[in-house]
């Protein structure tokens, strides 16, 4: 922005109250020079005459936050003579909050940099502060992680959440979609794990009613109810390879049949796709076809394993304990979080959530201490188990020496693990690589062969 005043800041003050959003004027050297009526209302009051510096007011430090290892888009767009943005947390009355920052340089008419007008968006899907709905975490990982959130809602582009399991892939999968300009339409999730093609192809486009054996009556396609909205596909790398290429189709085209019609339907979603897997390593592999990869990897978003949001740990306690129980305030004791701060966690934060689940159960006070949480991380570990193998050979994958199909395979692994975890259907889930949901839905279809 070019201004042409005699470098004064005063008119300023005015032209702050045009943003919709909260608003300051800062010097070069980060003094808050003006405010608008936005900005107090949310941020409360703030008082000048001292001239505060932006960071003081912001984060209480007495530097800059490039030098408490923060990025600084005041900085960035000193260098860059550009607009500039950034995530930060926040200090407010009403604790710490997430807000995008954004830097906006003012010029005078000789083109030398006069001022900086920052303007601050809070976040209200994230949260610094213990929320049952909202992602929380004020972690580096997080805040990085969530930057790009913010930044790929504003957008329509597809989007590729990559992380283990238990990571918040699903989670985020919501938070885009509310964020996003599709948000009064619906989210349609497809778990692809474990569908076989016919499955696939009829759960994804639809079918007519006598398409095939069981087709009792039409059936909307999950594309078409998306239509708007979001498509939200999980598990995408067990997509068979050959719906992968149906896939394709209507991605690039927008355009399906559904099963046992020749009518063409057009649909329009946004498309966020996750998995655990490494999918590059599968397109390598000639697992996952390199077109359909390209096409769903527009914006890839990594999902930081717990351990490496080690800050976060004592945040998500508190908001997964509130979300245990709403009406009872647990807490834990010191050495119980450091139990948990030692713990590598390799099912994510649904681990953590399961833990404290079962640390919940066995407490009878609301506080939980370190021996409680070591019994409820090694419930997982039972020692006296048989070995996978002996159990293993008594349930072939052959028949009368042919392979059985994969359906009957699947079911067999899955009833051979049910049984030799004793029926622990969320350790069957963590052994078999997949979420405790995907492992319902997995037995419920496959009731007739498992039992
Ligand atoms: N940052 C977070 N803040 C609060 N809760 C979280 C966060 N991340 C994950 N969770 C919670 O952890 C649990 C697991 O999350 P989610 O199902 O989204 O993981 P996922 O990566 O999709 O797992 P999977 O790959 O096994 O399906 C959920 O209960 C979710 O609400």
């Amino acid at each position: 922005m070019v201004v042409s005043c005699n470098d004064s800041f005063e008119g300023f003050a005015d032209m702050l109250e045009g943003y919709d959003c909260p608003a300051l004027l800062v010097s070069l050297d980060y003094q808050i020079l003006a405010i608008n009526q936005s900005y107090t209302a949310q941020f409360g009051e703030v008082f000048l005459h001292n001239r505060p510096h932006c960071f003081e007011i912001s984060h209480g430090a007495s530097v800059p936050c490039d030098q408490v290892g923060e990025s600084c888009p005041l900085l960035t767009s000193l260098h860059s003579g550009r607009k500039e943005r950034a995530l930060h947390v926040h200090q407010t009355p009403h604790g710490q909050v997430h807000v995008d920052v954004q830097i906006v340089p003012i010029h005078n008419l000789q083109g030398q940099l006069r001022f900086f007008v920052e303007l601050l968006r809070a976040i209200p899907v994230a949260n610094t502060m213990s929320n049952a709905q909202a992602l929380v975490g004020s972690s580096h990982a997080f805040n990085h992680m969530l930057e790009q959130i913010v930044r790929v809602s504003h957008s329509d582009a597809s989007v590729l959440l990559l992380g283990e399991s238990g990571t918040g892939k699903e989670l985020v999968a919501h938070t885009i979609h509310k964020s996003s300009s599709r948000a009064n339409h619906s989210l349609v999730t497809l778990e692809c794990a474990g569908l076989t093609d016919s499955l696939f192809e009829s759960e994804l486009f639809g079918h007519v009613k006598g398409a095939f054996t069981g087709a009792n009556s039409n059936r909307t396609g999950l594309v078409e109810l998306a239509h708007e909205g979001t498509l939200f596909l999980d598990e995408i790398g067990d997509v068979p390879l050959s719906m992968q290429v149906k896939l394709l189709r209507l991605i690039e085209t927008g355009s399906f049949r559904a099963v046992g019609c020749s009518t063409i339907k057009h649909t329009n979603f946004r498309l966020i796709c996750a998995t655990h897997k490494n999918i590059e390593q599968m397109v390598k592999a000639g697992e996952f076809r390199q077109d359909l990869y390209y096409r769903i990897n527009v914006f890839p978003i990594y999902l930081p394993p717990l351990r490496e949001r080690v800050d976060d740990l004592h945040l998500l306690i508190k908001t997964l304990l509130q979300r245990i129980d709403q009406q009872k305030e647990y807490h834990l004791t010191d050495e119980a979080l450091n139990a948990l701060k030692r713990y590598t966690f390799p099912g994510n934060i649904r681990e953590l959530s399961n833990i404290l689940n079962r640390a919940v159960i066995l407490t009878d006070t609301n506080l939980i201490e370190q021996h409680t949480i070591e019994k409820c991380i090694h419930i997982n570990q039972r020692p006296n188990w048989p070995i996978a193998t002996d159990f293993a050979q008594s349930n072939a994958m052959t028949i009368d020496g042919n392979w059985v199909d994969l359906k009957t395979a699947q079911a067999r692994y899955l009833s051979n693990l049910m049984n030799f975890y004793h029926h622990d259907k969320e350790h069957v889930a963590k052994v078999a690589g997949i979420s405790l949901r995907s492992l319902y839905r997995k037995l419920n279809g496959l009731t007739a062969k498992i039992e």
